[in-house]
């Protein structure tokens, strides 16, 4: 059976990188393209079943609400998800049965490993810090990639009775140790060239371990990004991480 696709920030770097990719699945009608100026009803009467939001985190609660409302699925690549986001969205999906929505911070499987192997590391190394390098055209900083690192580090380290990383430093320039979430540092580089990459470097005694992942291309979010819409169809509620879809957890 065909799905029928809409896309919110259809003409954003992501969102016509996925209009390319669902144009070309066998199994996939791309119906809407909307961004900035397109009226949002446009995925309602190209009878979309499933939306694709690539916008901005200042965007993205007010598409999804639009969304649930109407009863479109939805899969959710736009960062900004905070812990009281999620909750909110589990809260209007408690009102509207049968529809499901997938958010995940990064839909490359490569970047999805990378935080799976940075989670089981985790408890085996004193000291960790992330670190995050992308495009000078990306609105937030931490990327919601580390961010979400740095949490199933810090879970993980807090299961294994780690504390905080040691660190002595106690004179530093406003920034110079990058920023802290969850009690693990996270330094953003901006540069040109870049597409999306990040490094977790992890040191205990006399050694050191680095597991670093490039997205070199954007096609690099397609496969994980088909497949959740493929999946949302018949996954009704909240799934947060591709890892769920992959079998990562
Ligand atoms: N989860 C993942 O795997 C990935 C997530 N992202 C995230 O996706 C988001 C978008 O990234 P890019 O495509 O690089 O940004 P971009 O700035 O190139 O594209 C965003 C597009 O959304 C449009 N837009 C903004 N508000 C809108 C609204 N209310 N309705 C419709 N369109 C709207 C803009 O006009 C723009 O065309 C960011 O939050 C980024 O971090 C980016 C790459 C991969
Ligand atoms: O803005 C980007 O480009 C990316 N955003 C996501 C993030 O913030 O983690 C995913 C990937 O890093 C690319």
């Amino acid at each position: 059976m065909t799905i029928k696709v809409g896309v919110l920030g259809a003409r954003g770097r992501m969102g016509s990188e996925v209009c390319r990719a669902v144009s070309a699945a066998d199994d996939m009608e791309l119906v809407a393209q909307v961004d900035v100026g397109d009226p949002r009803d446009q995925l309602v009467a190209g009878g979309a079943q499933v939306v694709v939001d690539f916008t901005h985190p200042d965007a993205v609660m007010d598409n999804l609400r639009f969304c649930v409302d109407n009863r479109l699925h939805a899969v959710v690549g736009t960062t900004g998800f905070t812990t009281e986001r999620l909750e909110t969205v589990r809260g209007w999906l408690d009102g509207a049965p049968g529809v499901g929505v997938v958010i995940a911070p990064n839909f490359s499987v490569g970047a999805v490993l990378m935080m799976r192997f940075a989670e089981l590391a985790a408890p085996h190394f004193e000291s960790v810090e992330i670190v995050e390098l992308h495009h000078p055209g990306k609105a937030d900083a931490p990327s919601g990639t580390a961010a979400r690192t740095a949490d199933l580090v810090a879970d993980a380290r807090k299961a294994a009775g780690l504390g905080e990383p040691p660190d002595a430093t106690t004179q530093e320039v406003e920034g110079a140790r990058g920023a802290r979430v969850s009690d693990i540092r996270v330094h953003s580089v901006r540069l040109a060239g870049l597409v999306a990459h990040q490094e977790v470097l992890f040191g205990g005694h006399g050694e050191t371990l680095t597991i670093r992942h490039d997205s070199l291309s954007r096609t690099s979010f397609m496969p994980g990004v088909l497949l959740a819409v493929r999946s949302v169809v018949d996954r009704p509620g909240l799934t947060v991480g591709l890892e769920h879809l992959l079998g990562l957890r």
